[in-house]
């Protein structure tokens, strides 16, 4: 196999967009083209696999690329359904396309509970992880396998619930339903196989594993600045969120006031802007932090 580091991502949907920006923040440069179902970094040695998301976990645990970005749900999903052990595994959480996998029924429906559930019928496209949630629970229900548009079964009476995936739950409220019961929480994951990489493969993974990291954590990083009286920075920084040590200035020409610095780790809110500034903090100022590794 190629030296080049392979990496399967979604070619299309809701993950691909996401994807390709975050490997785009981590400085790789490529451009995806219309039918292309394989794009070459330009200035790294790693190629992409544009694939239907369903595939990264086999690509992955099959040798057909190194890692792969996909839904923590269709990993689950294929690890409880493939024949032998998949041999894939998160090595990263990356923070977008979050959604839930749930169990949502009509509410005008007999289905209302979990405990409603034995004897009935669910769709779904997600049989392996269902079926585990229902093992586990010692439920007794028939799954009607479905390859979309799964809100639709109880309309029209194939299942008295479903299992689908939930982000806004503007799809459940479309079509009447009610989410009852979540049975996976799920984010966009970076997954890897257990089988080793030639050295110059692990040292550009790790390379690229860091500047992950560093877009995630600036994500959520600010850099806030504020002038502040003396006697408030105390109160002042405990209300700064993720922050430990603040930089204090001395302002020209003022005995009581200083300016604070701080890096933030978590995200700023406007209530703490206005407990700031209720504590008498003026001038604040949050700024973005584009880039950062520790
Ligand atoms: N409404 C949503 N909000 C956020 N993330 C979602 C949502 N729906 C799905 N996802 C996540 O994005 C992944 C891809 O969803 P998408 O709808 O693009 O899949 P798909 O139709 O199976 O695509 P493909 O054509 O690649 O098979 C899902 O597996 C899930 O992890
Ligand atoms: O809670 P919501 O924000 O409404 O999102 C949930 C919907 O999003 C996904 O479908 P998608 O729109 O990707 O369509 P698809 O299943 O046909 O691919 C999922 O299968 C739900 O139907
Ligand atoms: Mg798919």
């Amino acid at each position: 196999m190629t030296d080049r580091l392979r990496i399967a991502l979604q070619k299309k949907g809701r993950l691909a967009d996401d994807s390709f920006a975050l490997l785009k923040k981590c400085g790789l440069r490529f451009a995806i083209r219309g039918g292309g179902l394989l794009a070459r970094v330009k200035n790294m040695p790693i190629d992409l696999l544009l694939v239907r998301d369903d595939d990264i976990p086999s690509f992955v645990a099959n040798d057909a690329a190194d890692i792969g970005i996909v839904g923590e749900n269709v990993l689950v999903e294929e690890q409880l359904t493939s024949q032998d052990e998949l041999n894939a595994n998160i090595t990263m959480r990356l923070g977008f396309s979050r959604c839930k996998l749930s169990l949502a029924a009509a509410d005008t429906g007999k289905v209302q509970s979990v405990t409603d559930l034995n004897g009935t019928r669910i769709a779904t496209t997600y049989p392996g992880v269902l079926g585990q949630y229902l093992r586990d629970n010692n439920i007794k229900a028939k799954l009607v396998e479905m390859k979309g548009a799964v809100e639709l079964a109880p309309s029209i009476g194939i299942a008295e619930s479903i299992c689908d995936l939930v982000s806004s739950g503007a799809t459940l409220e479309a079509n009447g339903l009610t989410a009852f019961k979540t049975i996976l929480e799920s984010e966009a994951v970076l997954i890897q196989s257990g089988r080793e990489l030639s050295a110059a493969k692990a040292a550009l993974l790790d390379k690229l594993m860091r500047r992950i990291d560093g877009v995630i954590k600036s994500a959520e990083t600010k850099y806030i600045m504020l002038n502040a009286p003396k006697d408030k920075v105390k109160a002042i920084t405990e209300l700064l969120p993720g922050s430990d040590s603040p930089t204090i200035i001395p302002l020209a020409g003022s005995d009581d006031l200083v300016a604070l610095q701080a890096v933030c780790t978590e995200n700023i809110f406007w209530e703490t802007l206005e407990d700031l500034k209720a504590l008498g903090a003026r001038a604040i100022l949050v700024l973005p932090i584009e880039k950062m590794m520790s």
